[in-house]
């Protein structure tokens, strides 16, 4: 298995700087990526298996939507110990997918537990069925969707959820008010310097996140998951303009 490497994707002048995308290339720095990237990363996955142990319930599967490397799956795992925990994880990049399976078998060599039924999928998250669910986390992929498909895919997983079941949902934000966007995004940015990225990597990586990635306000969250029909939403955690939200179906 290869070993993660120090992302510097960005770090040297591009002639044309392409539309991010989740290949071959970000695959092999993804975890230092992430980690240097979004502010709280640690914290959200780590809480992510944590909510998952409190609202799963037994003979109900959880679904990692968007789940590159298999993070928030590993937290899941770690946090409840019943061997008949089903996951289904799935991602659209078969780089993810195929370095995901590895990252599992690895996980699973070194645990003395029992294998845990893990099904991992190449699959796009609005095409996929979600059915006889109690958790289902999108964490940091929500974003990359075209708007016109979030309101549908909100539905589909209210629909697939059993009562009482949540979604974590994990993401960039914006701010309505232009002082607060300017001074959170800036203090993103220092982040960022200070995690040892250059003026350049930071340019770049923002010209090739443009359009791709779109972050909304919490208000719009907020508005979409009522719409959806999800029973109660909140905003459990935020580190500058990355937050993590809970939204809960009716019991
Ligand atoms: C920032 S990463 C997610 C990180 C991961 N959940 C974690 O917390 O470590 C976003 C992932 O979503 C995947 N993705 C984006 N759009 C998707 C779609 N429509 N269907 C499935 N996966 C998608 C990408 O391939 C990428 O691996
Ligand atoms: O907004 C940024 O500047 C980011 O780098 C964010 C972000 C993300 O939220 O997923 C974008 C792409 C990579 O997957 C890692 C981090």
């Amino acid at each position: 298995m290869k070993e993660n490497q120090k992302d510097a994707i960005f770090a040297n002048p591009l002639d044309k700087v392409a539309t991010f995308s989740f290949d071959d290339q970000v695959v092999q720095v993804f975890p230092d990526m992430i980690k240097r990237s979004v502010p709280g990363y640690s914290n959200m996955i780590g809480m992510t298996g944590v909510i998952a142990s409190r609202y799963w319930q037994p003979g109900t599967r959880i679904y990692d939507l968007g789940c590159s490397l298999g993070a928030s799956t590993l937290s899941v795992c770690h946090q409840i110990e019943d061997a008949s925990l089903e996951i289904i994880a799935l991602d659209n990049s078969p780089a993810m997918i195929e370095r995901c399976q590895q990252v599992l078998d690895q996980e699973a060599r070194m645990s003395s537990g029992e294998r845990r039924h893990i099904q991992l999928e190449c699959a796009d998250i609005c095409e996929y069925p979600i059915e006889n669910a109690s958790v289902v986390i999108l964490n940091f992929t929500f974003q990359f969707l075209p708007v016109e498909n979030r309101l549908p895919l909100l539905k589909k997983i209210l629909s697939g959820l059993a009562p009482g079941g949540v979604l974590v949902l994990s993401e960039k934000v914006r701010f309505e008010q232009a002082e607060q966007q300017d001074t959170l995004f800036d203090l993103h940015l220092d982040f960022k310097r200070a995690n040892g990225y250059s003026e350049l990597e930071i340019s770049q990586k923002r010209a090739a996140l443009e359009n791709f990635l779109q972050a909304e306000s919490f208000t719009t969250h907020q508005q979409r998951f009522d719409a959806a029909g999800f029973a109660q939403s909140s905003v459990w955690f935020q580190y500058l303009n990355f937050a993590s939200m809970l939204a809960i179906k009716a019991r």
